[in-house]
């Protein structure tokens, strides 16, 4: 704004004291179309507005209140493929035995995308990214991650999985044997301020990625990021698959049970073999921005205000933070024991699996807790205020009964919250810190 005052007071002899006065005096407009002095100013004005207006960089996320709406990606964004695309897939997509798995990674550069990936490749498995790159967090972050699997020898290819026509064109490339699907509008509070961007990814763009799934021959199975917010408003804990999921509390919680549903629909009718996984809140190292502990952990060090949340009466908000690592083994089991889909030619040709499974810790931490842990860690006192959890789609607690996924996938979560950040807050100053002394944070 102060750039804009000189600009503005040039032009304010001339400003009347309403607009509804401005409307009607000819005077005003005679003055504001002829003035040549008028009229240089309004051109610069106009031209340092475009200039502000097209180079702004995407707002980065911190706790996601000021982010400016996302960009949807559009199917012109088809126009980022490199032109030699399906040579690059299908040399990502080599496996380094006869029975290694071929998958296809959405949302390959985002915080699980990028290790599962590296996971899987690292076990001799052949990997394809994909990934809309959206600017919903700082997009250096993505853009890092990326570098690091291009390293590792995974190739992302940069397109929305509401691409149908590149989607089949890539299951035609590529013979893929299981789809790891991660791509997400996620976030819960991020919901209320763009409430599309979650219909856009989680629910047309995941019916666009089954669609393509069913339309593929052979068709892979598929594995794919629900949610412990299904939970919703539920009061009876530990959380099982079994409860009920008719009552979420956001917009997000909404599309990835919608998801569930879909998935139901495509297994019963195209016999596509599909995992859920309900994640909660996972953690860890090349994390998300707009989680809280990732900004907390921001904030603390740079001196800002940071707000915990408590329920009514002061009851205590917890969550059952999982790290990444072992969320990871969850998904890899999740692969390794998927049966195959039934279908061809876009026709179901017998029952498929159909599974959903919570990927938790068993152990809800209070954000208090988190905090304290925090602070010791980074050696500093944080500036703490409490406050009354706004209406704003958080629920109270979650904490998951993982006994399905130990006995089906061997699931077997082994991180504590604490050994888990100490991994967390190495990564952060070091990522962020070299890019302090690159000058380019
Ligand atoms: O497990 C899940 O299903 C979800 O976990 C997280 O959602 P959430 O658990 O709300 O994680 P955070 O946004 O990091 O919040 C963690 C806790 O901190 C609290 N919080 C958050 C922000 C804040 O300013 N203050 C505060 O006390 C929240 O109420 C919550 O209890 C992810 O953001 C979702 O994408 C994911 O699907």
């Amino acid at each position: 704004m102060t750039q804009l005052k000189p600009i503005l007071s040039h032009l304010d002899p001339i400003i009347p004291s309403s607009t509804g006065k401005f409307k009607s005096s000819p005077y005003a407009f005679h003055r504001l179309r002829f003035h040549p002095r008028l009229t240089l100013w309004s051109f610069l004005f106009l031209f340092f507005l475009l200039i502000f207006f097209f180079c702004s960089p995407p707002a980065a996320s911190s706790g996601g209140n000021k982010r400016r709406s996302l960009t949807n990606t559009s199917h012109s964004e088809r126009a980022r493929l490199s032109p030699n695309w399906p040579a690059k897939a299908r040399n990502s997509a080599r496996t380094q035995s006869k029975s290694g798995f071929t998958v296809l990674v959405t949302g390959a550069a985002g915080f699980v995308g990028t290790h599962v990936a590296v996971a899987l490749k690292n076990r001799g498995d052949g990997v394809v990214g994909l990934d809309n790159f959206n600017n919903y967090y700082e997009s250096g972050l993505k853009k890092a991650r990326k570098s690091l699997l291009e390293r590792q020898g995974v190739y992302i290819i940069e397109a929305d999985i509401n691409d149908g026509d590149l989607l089949s064109k890539l299951f035609e490339v590529v013979h893929f044997t299981h789809v790891m699907h991660l791509a997400a509008q996620a976030g819960v509070r991020y919901a209320m301020q763009n409430p599309s961007s979650y219909i856009h990814s989680n629910v047309n763009g995941f019916v666009s990625l089954l669609e393509a799934c069913k339309n593929a021959n052979p068709q892979p199975s598929i594995v794919w990021a629900s949610s412990s917010s299904v939970y919703g408003l539920n009061s009876k804990v530990p959380f099982s698959e079994k409860d009920r999921t008719d009552q979420p509390a956001s917009l997000y919680a909404a599309t990835k049970k919608a998801g569930e549903e879909i998935a139901h629909t495509y297994n019963h009718i195209y016999g596509l073999s599909i995992t859920g996984l309900r994640f909660f809140t996972v953690y860890g190292p090349w994390g998300r921005p707009d989680m809280a502990y990732y900004f907390f952990t921001k904030d603390i060090l740079r001196g800002k205000e940071i707000k915990i949340f408590e329920g009514a009466d002061h009851a205590t908000v917890a969550r059952d933070f999982t790290y990444i690592d072992d969320v990871v083994k969850g998904c890899l089991a999740a692969l390794d024991t998927a049966k195959k889909s039934t279908g061809s030619g876009g026709k179901k040709r017998g029952a498929a699996q159909l599974r959903i499974y919570n990927l938790g810790n068993t152990s809800p931490v209070p954000v208090g807790k988190l905090v304290s842990i925090l602070e010791k860690l980074l050696k500093v006192k944080a500036r703490k205020k409490v406050l009354a959890m706004p209406r704003n789609g958080d629920v109270l607690f979650t904490h998951a009964n993982i006994s399905l996924a130990r006995k089906e996938l061997g699931y077997k979560p082994t991180t504590d919250l604490e050994t888990g950040l100490k991994k967390f807050v190495k990564w952060y100053l070091s990522y962020y810190g070299a890019k302090k002394k690159s000058s380019s944070w």
